[in-house]
C-alpha cells in the first residue's frame, strides 16, 4: 500500500511539474511573439512563402498574372530596345562575382552599356513567382534607386539587367587607390551627398515595400555612383529570392546584433546596415560586417563608441576629408546618427524616415555654415 502511495505521489509530482513547464513555455512563447509583433521583428519567411505573401511588392500593387514571352527579356518599360541575342553578341566585361552571381558589363552596338547579373543559387521559385517579384521591383522608381531595366527567367538562367553606373561602387570610392597619387579626394560634401541620397532611397523602399526587410543587403558595394556621383542603391528586394540557408551566411541583415541574439530581422535591421555604412563613410575604415569577400574589416561601431566615451572623437574622422576643413558640427551630427542607427536593440533605432530627416538637417546646417 505504502509503495503504491509513493508511486502515485511521484507520478502526481512529475505530471504537475510537466504541466507547469508546458504552461511556462506557452507564456514565454506568447510573450516573444507579442514583442516581435510590437517591434516588427519577425523571422524571415522562406523564399516562396514570402513571394506568395507579396513580400517586396509595392503596397498599392494589384497582383496581376505575369508572363514572359518565350525566349525574351521582360523589360520594365516598353521595348528596352534590345533582346537576348543582342546581349549574346555584345562585347562583355566581367565586373565581379558577388554573393548571388556574377555581373557583366555588356556594350550594345558599341555604345549603350548595360549590366547583366546572372543570379545563382536562387531559391526554389517558379517562373511566375520570379516574374511577379521582378515586376514589382521594377515598379520602384526613385532617383536614388538603381532602376531595373529588365529580367529574364529560364530553368538554367535568371538574369537581372540594369544600366551601367560609370563611377563604380561606394566601397571602391571610399577605399580604392588610397596610396595612389592620382586618387581624387572624397570630400566631406560629396560624402554627405551620398549619405543623404542613400537615406532617401532607403526611406522610399521602406515606405513602398511590404517586405519585413526591404533591402536586407545594404552595404557600400551595393551603392553605385552615377556620372554626377549621385548614389544609387542596388540589389534591393532580393531577400525573398535567396534560400535562407545561403542568405544567412552572405547577406548583411543576418550579421546584425538581433540576428546573432535571437535570430530575428526586421525593417530596423536595414537601419542598422545604414548606420554601419555611415560609419564606413565617415571613418574611411572597412566595416567587418559589410566587407566584400576576401577583405578584412574592423568592428567600427564598437571602436567609434569607445572613441566617443573616451573623448577622442576627433580622431575617428577620415583624414582625407579633414584635409579640406576641421571636423564640423555636421560631421559630429552624422557620427551620432550613425551610432543611433547601430544601437544593439532594434527598438532604440530610428525609423528610416527619421534617419532621412536627420541627414537633411545636417545638410541644411552645413549650407548655413558655408553661407556664414
Ligand atoms: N549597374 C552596375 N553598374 C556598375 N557596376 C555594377 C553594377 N551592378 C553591379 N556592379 C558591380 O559589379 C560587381 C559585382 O556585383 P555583385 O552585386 O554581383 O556583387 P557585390 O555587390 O560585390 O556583392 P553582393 O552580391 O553581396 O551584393 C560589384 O563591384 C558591383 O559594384
Amino acid at each position: 500500500d505504502s509503495q503504491l502511495k509513493t508511486l502515485l505521489v511521484a507520478i502526481f509530482l512529475i505530471v504537475d511539474a510537466l504541466v507547469l513547464l508546458i504552461l511556462l513555455w506557452t507564456i514565454y512563447a506568447f510573450c516573444r511573439r507579442l514583442k516581435a509583433k510590437e517591434t516588427g521583428t519577425e523571422n524571415p519567411p522562406p523564399a516562396v512563402e514570402a513571394i506568395e505573401k507579396g513580400e517586396g511588392m509595392r503596397r498599392d500593387e494589384e497582383e496581376d498574372a505575369v508572363v514572359q514571352e518565350p525566349g525574351k527579356i521582360t523589360f520594365a518599360k516598353d521595348g528596352g530596345g534590345f533582346g537576348l541575342e543582342d546581349l549574346l553578341k555584345a562585347s562583355a566585361e566581367g565586373l565581379g562575382k558577388g554573393s548571388f552571381g556574377s555581373c557583366y558589363k555588356a556594350t550594345l552596338d558599341g555604345a549603350r552599356m548595360v549590366v547583366v547579373k546572372r543570379l545563382r543559387g536562387v531559391g526554389p521559385v517558379t517562373e511566375e513567382e520570379f516574374l511577379k517579384h521582378m515586376k514589382s521591383l521594377s515598379a520602384m522608381e526613385h532617383p536614388n534607386l538603381m532602376p531595373l531595366l529588365g529580367y529574364y527567367f529560364s530553368t538554367t538562367e535568371k538574369l537581372v539587367i540594369s544600366n551601367y553606373a560609370c563611377r563604380g561602387n561606394l566601397f571602391d570610392r571610399i577605399h580604392g587607390g588610397r596610396r595612389r597619387a592620382d586618387r581624387t579626394p572624397f570630400t566631406w560634401s560629396s560624402r554627405l551627398q551620398v549619405a543623404q541620397g542613400v537615406a532617401q532611397g532607403m526611406e522610399f523602399l521602406h515606405l513602398n515595400m511590404r517586405s519585413s526587410v526591404p533591402h536586407g543587403n545594404l552595404k557600400a558595394s551595393n551603392v553605385l555612383l552615377d556620372e554626377n556621383d549621385n548614389p544609387l542603391v542596388c540589389d534591393h528586394g532580393l531577400v525573398p529570392l535567396i534560400p535562407a540557408s545561403l542568405a544567412v551566411h552572405r547577406m548583411v541583415c543576418y550579421k546584425s546584433p538581433e540576428y546573432q541574439h535571437n535570430r530575428s530581422v526586421s525593417r530596423k535591421t536595414d537601419v542598422w546596415s545604414y548606420g554601419c555604412l555611415l560609419l564606413e563613410l565617415i571613418t574611411g575604415r572597412v566595416a567587418a560586417n559589410t566587407t566584400p569577400g576576401g577583405v578584412r574589416g574592423g568592428e567600427l561601431c564598437h571602436w567609434v563608441n569607445r572613441a566617443v566615451r573616451e573623448e577622442w572623437t576627433g580622431e575617428v574622422f577620415d583624414a582625407e576629408m579633414l584635409v579640406q576643413k576641421r571636423a564640423t558640427s555636421g560631421m559630429i551630427m552624422l557620427l551620432k546618427l550613425a551610432l543611433w542607427c547601430c544601437e544593439q536593440s532594434p527598438e532604440k533605432r530610428p525609423e528610416m524616415a527619421e534617419v532621412a530627416r536627420e541627414v537633411e538637417r545636417v545638410t541644411a546646417g552645413e549650407a548655413d555654415e558655408e553661407d556664414d
